[in-house]
């Protein structure tokens, strides 16, 4: 090999592999709650294990509950073995162990803060964090405010000497627009907008990132991606679970606030969004705020011609009876939070004048899956006899599970005669790589130590997709009927009857 050859691989190399991070300490709200167990700590141990932590890191885990560091430490390697016990190693656990740390105390109290930044300086000092600091609100919403009131009057939200302090937001980030808006002046208060990390882990998702690189890498789809060859768009999040056991957290959301607000809206930007200058932070979310911007507001009056829901009642999902959503646990007898809901939205721009996008999501659907399907127009003649069951072309990206991408396309029926027929060709990504797929919160958790925001919500991105939606949860907060869908089953009939008129039909992935 040249030395020319030498140098060019190793810059590619360099160019996969990130530099890593600088050292800094993490500190975690609501560090002894079922995210930072099932979610956040699992993602920095595997980061520990693939050796992509800087040197000087460290968690500190914040929450009322009384703890040792030790008790913590012992909680969250109960967690790791239980939920993951192929991926656990004696002697990544032994060194990443050490830098977890637990403070207990209450987010609404100053006193609280006055430990932390004494506690903070100790492990800039002790364990060469560096003076960094990351804060991250994994506790319930309703303190994300406050919390982040106590470390201004603090002064941690401060910067100093070359150091960084960044803030990460969990979701759901408000309830409604009104309420988003309030978040993000509470939060602007005391940090800049570069300092905010808003997460949607569906943006750390590798097939969701992937949607980019099928439009954006190849030359051929663009072409075609607008509104001269596409037909229509289904974008469907189904879940086959139920609440599991978080009834008093869904009859406060609904699947409109859990699930359409943020990752739907997410999966229908990447979808949607003309090519971004650059993959940076403010190129892609100033695109994806274009498309937002471009949805044409929902009819509050008339929400029922372009909004449905509905609500599972008993049924059968994998051959198991299960209960409906108001006899869960936490959950009102009468309850009128939607466990489904569909839309239909045009984006009024050049690219997509007049293409409806349906989205659908659900829980106690018959499967779990996460797809975007583009329908493509059907040929202007065709000189062929059509097979019954035969479709125009469909590409559809498969977040989850079996992720990857299908394309139906017509083909000639073996045999005498010329009739065409429908046949996929499928791509599954997991066999087209060699690399592990990283969980979606190791990236973000890494991306966020890097700096970069690419993957995270900006603020007007946040305040865009609730003012899509601010006219349905209107709608909806009025009416008094939800209608109701067997467990297992597709949904409501209402929704199957929304494409109906259209003289569409949803998709049975
Ligand atoms: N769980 C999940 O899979 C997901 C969660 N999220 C979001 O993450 C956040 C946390 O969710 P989750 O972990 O499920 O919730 P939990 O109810 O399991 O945890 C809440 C945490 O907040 C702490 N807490 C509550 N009040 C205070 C207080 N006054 N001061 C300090 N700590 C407090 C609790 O600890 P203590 O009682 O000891 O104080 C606990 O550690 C929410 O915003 C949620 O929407 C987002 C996506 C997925
Ligand atoms: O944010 C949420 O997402 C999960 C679905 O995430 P996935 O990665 O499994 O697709 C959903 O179950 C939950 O209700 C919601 O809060």
């Amino acid at each position: 090999m040249s030395v020319r050859e030498d140098l060019r691989d190793a810059l590619a190399d360099e160019r996969r592999v990130p530099r890593p991070p600088e050292p800094a300490a993490m500190v975690i709200f609501g560090a002894s709650g079922d995210l930072t167990a099932r979610k956040l700590v699992p993602a920095l141990y595997d980061l520990a294990a693939a050796r992509r932590l800087p040197m000087g890191f460290a968690v500190v885990g914040v929450s009322r509950t009384k703890m040792s560091h030790e008790q913590f430490r012992e909680r969250l390697r109960g967690s790791l073995e239980r939920h993951r016990p192929q991926n656990f190693s004696e002697e990544v656990w032994e060194s990443f162990s050490r830098s977890l740390f637990y403070l207990p105390g209450d987010s609404r109290l100053p006193e609280t803060y006055e430990e932390l930044r004494d506690f903070l300086k100790r492990l800039d000092a002790e364990r060469g964090t560096g003076g960094n600091r990351i804060f991250y609100l994994a506790s319930s919403p309703s303190l994300f405010a406050p919390t982040v009131g106590r470390l201004g009057e603090a002064g941690l939200s401060r910067e100093e000497d070359g150091s960084y302090v960044r803030l990460v937001v969990e979701k759901p980030f408000g309830r409604d627009l009104e309420s988003a808006r309030r978040l993000n002046a509470d939060l602007l208060r005391h940090f800049r907008e570069d300092q905010i990390y808003r997460i949607d882990h569906y943006l750390g998702k590798e097939t969701v990132q992937n949607i980019l690189a099928l439009r954006f890498a190849n030359g051929i789809f663009e072409p075609v991606w607008n509104q001269h060859y596409v037909d229509h768009v289904q974008i469907t999040v189904a879940e086959d679970i139920g609440i599991e056991g978080r009834g008093a957290f869904y009859e406060e959301a609904g699947a409109l606030r859990d699930i359409v607000q943020n990752h739907m809206m997410q999966l229908l930007c990447l979808t949607a969004m003309e090519p971004p200058v650059a993959f940076d932070a403010e190129p892609v979310r100033d695109e994806k705020v274009k498309v937002l911007s471009a949805v044409r507001p929902l009819p509050e009056e008339r929400v029922e011609e372009v909004a449905v829901r509905g609500q599972y009642g008993r049924g059968w999902i994998w051959g198991e009876e299960v209960a409906g959503y108001r006899e869960e646990e936490g959950v009102s007898p009468d309850s009128t939070t939607e466990t489904y809901a569909a839309l239909k939205l045009y984006i009024d721009n050049w690219r997509w004048a007049g293409v409806p996008f349906y989205v659908r999501t659900g829980k106690r659907l018959p499967k779990k899956v996460t797809e975007i399907a583009i329908r493509f127009k059907p040929t202007p003649h065709t000189p062929f006899a059509r097979a019954a069951g035969a479709e125009p072309n469909v590409l559809v990206i498969r977040i989850q599970p079996e992720e990857g991408i299908s394309l139906k396309i017509g083909a000639k029926i073996p045999g005498a005669g010329f009739e065409v027929g429908s046949v996929n060709m499928d791509l599954l990504y997991g066999t087209a790589f060699l690399e592990e797929v990283p969980e979606a919160y190791q990236r973000l958790l890494l991306d966020l130590m890097l700096g970069d925001a690419t993957l995270f919500i900006r603020a007007d991105e946040a305040e865009a997709a609730w003012s899509i939606l601010d006219p349905v949860l209107r709608a909806w907060s009025e009416a008094r009927d939800v209608p109701a869908y067997p467990a297992g089953s597709w949904g409501p009939e209402e929704a199957e009857e929304l494409l109906r008129r259209d003289g569409r039909r949803w998709r049975r992935p």
